[in-house]
């Protein structure tokens, strides 16, 4: 049971592997649906559930990536071919254009004052709002025509529905009527009644002015028409479905009565055909995974937060090391999210501290979201500008949860102007004006950029409403990243900056060269975006043969080219790329399970999607393998011949695109192949409006990488160099990214560049006493509220449910 409560001071509150925490810094006065703190165990348990993330809990935790979640990827892989050659096991695969997944939701950005420069004049009247021009769809002719704009993810499909109406009708209707216009009577207070006390609806309301009969259903109004007309025995006589009527002042022949029967077959038929297209369609949404990568069997902390955030609509901060499973779990509560306020998807307002985490989650930047520019106004200010942007206004007006990804991004007093804006314009006096908030990030990660050089950095937590506008504190501990927890554990301390002796010589002892005896490169991880441009250039310039170049296609309703480049700009998908054979790249979609957001792969070919075909069905002729005792040169020279012969097959030479073939490998070692053709990117505003859209092959160079682009990412080989590493948090970013010690080389380790924010670790240490991470020998059978200990609660599981249900 919760209660409405005032805060209590420094309250924690574990749920088995997680923890609430109920600030300790709430304003006495404010009131708001917070839990009752009776009976709930304090700081030991979050030793405790650090330490099963840190130490143990990561490997006695049970896998929780089941192995059937393969079967719904493979229904959907367009895989066709199956071989293994030279004992290589080899998949082939096609990506098609216009498919998309939300999974793009990792990575991160080059984050700099920049990033906002554009959110000034995101606010402008759009001229054509409306669906995307034909002429800014992909190059591709080749593209699969159905759905020409829909991807198989579910956020994606959803979006593109909003686009083709319902976002633009609701924000139509309310724009003309401000809601703090409208004066509303009294209502009675039904949101704490249980289900069952509720009136039913259709009870008359005490002040309602309607009469009775508006109380009773509508009865049905029958009409008679010729073909209903019922026979003497009763029965109806021959139900002919009518055909649409079309209004024109001379179709008296198009009347029912008035048609022959050879007509009104001939319409039956065309209906019928029309049902059957739209069954079809309606059958290929439902039949389609939703993704191609199958969803992930959420842990039963990340099931808790769902449910918390869905169906208790609590304002909630997630939080947990890198690896945590954060971005898979917000990926999934947008999913969620979007599905609960699907006739009004401007409910749910998807923002992210910077440009590239925005794009990731197919959202906007905070910034541009709240319609304030770069911010720097004092809150007043930003107030009256927003209430003068319609747009904006409304935004406000009609958003129910506010989704704010990578938030150790967002500056505290940015945090304190967006919910002074939000209580004014939506006249609510509650934190964020009533809004819902779901929060992710984590604060020993990048932290925000400051304004000035003089200004440290302020964090969010810093913010003088975050302990107001945050009800719970959730803490994820169970590490999905790296399987190693030795390896975990070494990370851990880093991210803490408390770095024993042995895991310093642990992490020097990864200063060895890596080899994998096959030709794909650990990617370089550099702090700059110069070093990184360098690095791939120079590898690029080795490589002989043919450069390919790759244009995006850009749209999207904001018609200023420069403006929308700008925004695009923070996409991972860059305008421009230029690639040869041989080229290391990394794979910027998730595409299937083992093709994801950060798959390594090389450059085999470029090819049509004729070719590809045809290289699909006869691998082993293409790599000369296929045929006993023939010389390679000739059966080269046969291929060639074959592909020749294959492009002229329709009597003309084929024009269609050459997109790259990649072949990826994978963490087994396997390789798979995929013609990478366009994929797309969107900045999409809650209303379902997308502001921006690139399309573009969903690659990029892969030698070298920023540690800004890298976070959020997962990579299986990562080199770094400690000694370039300048900012806080960023020497954890980017040895996070590893999955495992074996794929990790580090040079130039020195614990004292593992620098940590001391504003951070005093927040986290507000969770947590942090000595019980880096000393797991400390104690966590300490006594709590009423007796009971961490242990008692976590071995026994009426005492967890009951937590559960009255907790959260
Ligand atoms: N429930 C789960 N089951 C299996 N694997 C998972 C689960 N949740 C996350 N993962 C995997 O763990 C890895 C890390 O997940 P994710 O990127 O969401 O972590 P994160 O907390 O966002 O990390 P970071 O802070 O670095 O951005 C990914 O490879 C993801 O697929
Ligand atoms: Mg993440």
């Amino acid at each position: 049971m919760y209660s409405v409560t005032t805060y209590r001071l420094g309250t924690t509150v574990l749920i088995k592997h997680f923890k609430l925490v109920v600030p300790s810094k709430a304003p006495t006065g404010l009131r708001f649906s917070t839990f009752s703190v009776s009976n709930v165990p304090t700081r030991a348990m979050f030793r405790k559930a650090v330490q099963d993330h840190s130490g143990k809990g990561a490997v006695s935790a049970k896998p929780l990536y089941p192995n059937n979640h393969k079967l719904n990827a493979s229904n959907f892989s367009t895989t066709k071919q199956h071989s293994t050659v030279a004992g290589a096991k080899r998949k082939i695969e096609m990506a098609s254009a216009g498919q998309s997944a939300l999974g793009s939701l990792h990575d991160a950005v080059y984050f700099d004052e920049n990033d906002f420069d554009d959110d000034d004049d995101l606010d402008f009247e759009i001229l054509k709002p409306g669906p995307l021009s034909q002429d800014s769809l992909p190059a591709s002719t080749e593209t699969p025509s159905l759905p020409s704009q829909t991807n198989y993810n579910a956020n994606n499909f959803t979006s593109n529905t909003r686009m083709s109406g319902t976002g633009y009708s609701q924000n139509s209707r309310t724009q003309n009527v401000s809601q703090s216009d409208i004066k509303y009577p009294e209502l009675p207070e039904m949101d704490d009644m249980p289900q069952e006390q509720l009136p039913p609806s259709s009870m008359p309301i005490p002040w309602s002015s309607s009469p009775p009969s508006h109380y009773q259903p509508p009865q049905p109004k029958r009409r008679k028409l010729p073909w209903g007309q019922q026979g003497q025995d009763g029965s109806r006589s021959n139900p002919i479905t009518p055909a649409p009527i079309k209004r024109s002042s001379s179709s008296k022949a198009e009347m029912p009565w008035n048609k022959t029967a050879s007509t009104v077959k001939d319409e039956q038929k065309e209906l019928r055909k029309i049902n059957k297209k739209r069954q079809t369609a309606a059958d290929y949404h439902l039949t389609k995974p939703q993704s191609r990568v199958a969803s992930l069997f959420l842990s039963e902390e990340q099931k808790a937060v769902l449910d918390a955030v869905v169906d208790r609509q609590k304002s909630i901060f997630f939080t947990g090391s890198a690896g945590t499973g954060k971005s898979v779990l917000m990926r999934e509560i947008i999913k969620k999210l979007r599905d609960k306020y699907r006739r009004e998807p401007d409910r749910v307002a998807v923002t992210a501290s910077t440009g590239l985490a925005a794009c990731h989650i197919e959202g906007v930047t905070l910034h541009s979201f709240a319609g304030i520019g770069l911010g720097k106004e004092p809150a007043a200010e930003l107030f009256k500008k927003v209430r003068k942007n319609q747009k904006a206004r409304n935004r406000w007006l009609r958003t129910k949860v506010l989704i704010i990804d990578e938030v150790s991004m967002v500056d505290g007093d940015l945090f304190d102007k967006l919910e002074e804006i939000a209580r004014r314009i939506r006249n609510n006096g509650r934190p964020f004006g009533g809004i819902q908030l779901v929060v992710t990030g984590d604060f020993f990660q990048l932290p925000p950029v400051p304004d000035t050089s003089a200004r440290d950095a302020k964090f969010a937590f810093d913010a003088a409403t975050w302990n107001t506008s945050i009800q719970h504190t959730i803490l994820l501990t169970h590490v999905f990243r790296q399987k190693d927890p030795v390896f975990a554990e070494m990370l851990n301390q880093m991210r803490l900056g408390r770095i024993t002796p042995q895991t310093t010589e642990a992490f020097k002892k990864l200063s060895r060269p890596l080899d994998f005896h096959d030709d794909l490169d650990a990617t370089e991880l550099f702090p700059t975006r110069a070093e990184v441009e360098n690095a791939n250039g120079l590898r690029m310039s080795r490589l002989s043969g043919e450069v390919m170049t790759f244009h995006a296609q850009d749209s999207g309703t904001i018609q200023d080219v420069q403006m929308r480049d700008r925004l695009l700009a923070n996409c991972m998908a860059p305008p421009v790329i230029h690639l040869k054979k041989g080229a290391q790249v990394m794979l910027i979609k998730n595409m299937e399970d083992n093709l994801v957001n950060g798959s390594l792969g090389k450059i085999v070919a470029f090819m049509d999607e004729t070719t590809f075909d045809y290289y699909r069905n006869n691998e082993d002729e293409f790599t000369g393998d296929g045929k006993e005792g023939s010389d390679d040169d000739d059966a080269a020279a046969r291929n060639r011949k074959k592909i020749r012969a294959l492009a002229h097959k329709d009597g003309g030479i084929s024009t269609s695109r050459k997109w790259p073939l990649v072949c990826f490998t994978q963490q087994d070692g396997t390789e798979r192949h995929l013609l990478c053709q366009p994929e797309t990117w969107k900045i999409e505003l809650p209303n379902g409006e997308i502001q921006a859209q690139r399309s573009q092959v969903p690659l990029i160079l892969a030698w070298a990488l920023s540690i800004h682009k890298a976070q959020g990412q997962t990579l299986p080989r990562v080199k770094v160099d400690l000694g370039r590493v300048f900012e806080k948090g960023q020497a954890y970013v980017a040895l996070s990214r590893a999955t495992s010690q074996d794929g990790l080389q580090v040079t130039g380790f020195d614990p004292r560049k593992v620098m940590v924010h001391p504003k951070v670790i005093d927040f986290y240490s507000k969770l947590a006493d942090i000595n019980s991470v880096v000393n797991p020998s400390g104690n966590t059978k300490k006594e709590v509220n009423g007796g009971r200990t961490v242990n008692e609660y976590d071995d026994n599981d009426e005492l967890y449910n009951e937590y559960i249900a009255g907790l959260l």
